[in-house]
């Protein structure tokens, strides 16, 4: 039986995300994304799921570091709409909620919720986690934001529901392993760190590597660098559409090694093609 790890506690959306992708798989919450990525490393689980962006709060800062500092492969992508409820026990009303608990994303992605009922924001280390410590031990006044799936595993009563900001808010998630995947039918996509060096017009020609094969950039992100001799100098996310052995990727890349002072190829694996993958059945 395959064995997964995710950042969380059983209920997390890493873990729904994970089963959708991978039935039958046995999952395993671990309580930090360090955790994750070691327990992939050291070879205790075949594969690490975790977080990388959010169409409404962003990326997730930690699995971009952790992905420059391990070496893992990246073989996937999966994309999870994330539709976020408002928890309590039974018997709440949503007029007595004062305090909400749930994972930092969890509660930037209700933000505009949160306001509207002057909510104090509590953040803790996952959404499923919130909902399970809420009903181990509820407080009057207290509510979780995470899955009806959590709701549903703890016990606890659903007061709003689609609470997010926006409506179409998905996240994206890393399938991470020790070992390269063999190269599968239908399009791919690459993840690449790099970082330039320090001269006008430098990332301009790191891009245009691209550009010059007509490849298409699908996400760009910049990150400080764990420098101390240069606090604040950028390193680069880029994800492009292509395999990286691709006659026209290969080519950009080898432009971008010549030119840039760091490459690092996270991984080439099978694109998510329509937003509508891993959609709830009922969407
Ligand atoms: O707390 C969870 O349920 C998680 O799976 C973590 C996480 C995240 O880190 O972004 C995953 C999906 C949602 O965006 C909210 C939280």
């Amino acid at each position: 039986m395959m064995r997964i790890a995710f950042q969380g506690t059983e209920g997390a959306y890493s873990e729904e995300a994970s089963l959708k992708a991978f039935p039958g798989a046995q999952t395993i919450g671990l309580p930090t994304f360090h955790q994750v990525f070691s327990a992939v490393t050291e070879g205790e689980v075949d594969l690490g799921v975790v977080p990388v962006e959010n169409t409404t709060a962003g990326i997730i800062n930690q699995t971009y570091d952790l992905l420059l500092e391990t070496d893992l492969h990246v073989v996937g992508e999966l994309v999870l709409k994330v539709d976020h409820c408002l928890l309590a026990p039974p018997g709440t009303r949503l007029e007595d909620v004062r305090k909400v608990i749930s994972h930092p994303q969890g509660l930037a992605q209700c933000d505009g919720f949160i306001a509207r009922y002057k909510l104090e924001a509590i953040p803790v280390y996952d959404t499923a986690g919130a909902a399970r410590a809420l009903a181990e031990n509820p407080e009057p006044g207290l509510a979780a934001i995470a899955s009806r799936r959590a709701a549903e595993r703890y016990g606890l009563v659903v007061l709003a529901q689609s609470i997010q900001d926006f409506i179409g808010n998905y996240t994206r998630f890393f399938v991470l392993s020790r070992e390269d995947w063999p190269r599968r039918e239908g399009p791919y996509k690459t993840s690449v760190v790099f970082t330039t060096r320090h001269r006008p017009g430098e990332l301009l020609a790191a891009l245009k590597a691209f550009a010059d094969q007509g490849i298409n950039l699908t996400k760009l992100e910049s990150r400080p660098r764990r420098n101390p001799d240069r606090p604040f100098s950028p390193i680069f996310y880029a994800d492009f559409e292509g395999h990286a052995e691709d006659p026209g990727p290969s080519q950009a890349l080898l432009t971008l090694l010549r030119r840039a002072s760091f490459v690092k190829v996270l991984g080439s694996y099978p694109a998510v093609t329509s937003w509508g993958f891993l959609k709830d059945p009922e969407d």
